[in-house]
């Protein structure tokens, strides 16, 4: 029997500064996320960050937590019992650090008598500490404790049709009538990140990025990303000036992908933006770091700048367009199993 797990990136499970800890804890010293070898990962990580990163990363998470939970989790939920009412095979959420884990998620499946997996990372735009570190999780769970299980990974989507056609049509119908510019901020990675999974060592995180076509493409996040952005504009015919790509959301003192969205909500505002539309479609669900980080302080950014309203457009979360997506994509690689 097939069935299906959806994979989000996962949340504390409460506000708690130990519980924020533990979680960001388990997510930094993901060799995929923090790159560095283990001792200076270790010495970094635990001997810096978490000294004082928890406490206020947990006031950040308060302001954003539902009676329910972390909007992440609780909307990777609704995401999950929607796609479940529109497929005939059992569906599951995994988180790749925290819990419900991926193994918990692979769990309910097996005691629901599922032999082959689609696992689905949620995310368009493929990224070392994103998409590889999810897959690599779910390997070794599956050599560990499943090993009869097969697993079909889904792969990015940044420039499907299905997902841009639905990606458009939300945020058109989500944009303000007068906007001065829409402004697509994206998460950040480290530049060492790109070079690394590279396999061609040809991209230079700049003009390759922009080219049509280059094997480099299929492990680039920054060309993903740019391009999921000009298939948007061009899907809404939107003028290119009046669109920016920006990343968000760096931590520590390397060189992390540029234009950076703090730095760039001011600018564009000293360059007399007033009207800005902000949307994050490295997210498919809203989290932490749109209702806060875009919403709340890149909102208090942009204004410092001089900037007047700022609209912050939603992630996909459960939309019923977005839902329709997720089923094809799933049932693509339901289909295709003897592939595997
Ligand atoms: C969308 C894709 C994401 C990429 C790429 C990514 C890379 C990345 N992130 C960090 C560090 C942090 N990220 C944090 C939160 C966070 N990150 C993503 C997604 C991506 N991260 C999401 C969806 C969230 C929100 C989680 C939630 O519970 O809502 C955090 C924790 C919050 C905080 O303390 O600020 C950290 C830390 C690195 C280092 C990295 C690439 C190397
Ligand atoms: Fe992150
Ligand atoms: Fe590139």
């Amino acid at each position: 029997m097939k069935g299906i797990l959806l994979v989000n990136l996962g949340s504390p499970r409460s506000t708690a500064v130990n519980d924020v800890k533990e979680y960001l804890d388990e997510f930094l010293m993901d060799e995929k996320v923090i790159d560095y070898r283990w001792i200076f990962r270790a010495l970094l990580v635990q001997g810096v960050i978490l000294k004082t990163r928890p406490a206020k990363s947990a006031e950040a998470y308060k302001t954003v937590w539902t009676d329910q939970g972390s909007p992440l989790i609780v909307i990777t939920e609704k995401i999950q019992k929607k796609l479940q009412k529109i497929v005939d095979v059992p569906v599951e959420i995994g988180m790749r650090y925290a819990q419900p884990s991926i193994e918990a998620g692979i769990q309910k499946l097996v005691d629901q008598g599922v032999s082959e997996i689609v696992l689905f990372p949620l995310y368009p735009q493929y990224a070392m500490s994103t998409t590889e570190t999810v897959i690599d999780k779910a390997e070794e769970v599956r050599k560990k404790k499943f090993p009869k299980v097969k697993i079909n990974y889904i792969q990015p989507f940044y420039n499907r049709d299905i997902y841009i056609n639905c990606l458009a049509e939300s945020i058109k119908e989500k944009l303000p009538e007068n906007f001065d510019a829409l402004q697509f901020s994206y998460h950040g990675v480290p530049e060492r990140h790109i070079y690394k999974t590279d396999p061609t060592k040809t991209c230079n995180l700049n003009d390759c990025c922009s080219r049509d076509s280059n094997p480099s493409h299929k492990f680039c996040y920054r060309h993903q990303c740019y391009k999921t952005t000009q298939l948007v504009i061009e899907k809404l015919n939107l003028p290119k000036e009046k669109t920016i790509v920006s990343f968000q959301s760096r931590l520590g003192k390397d060189k992390w992908i540029e234009p950076y969205t703090d730095e760039t909500l001011e600018t564009i505002a000293k360059k007399g933006v007033k009207n800005l539309a902000v949307v994050c479609p490295a997210f498919v669900s809203d989290c932490l770091e749109t209702l806060e980080e875009i919403s709340v302080e890149g909102k208090e950014q942009f204004q410092h700048g001089g900037g007047e309203n700022f609209h912050y457009i939603p992630c996909l979360n459960d939309e019923d367009r977005w839902i329709d997506v997720v089923k094809i994509l799933c049932e693509e690689k339901l289909n295709d199993f003897y592939l595997v």
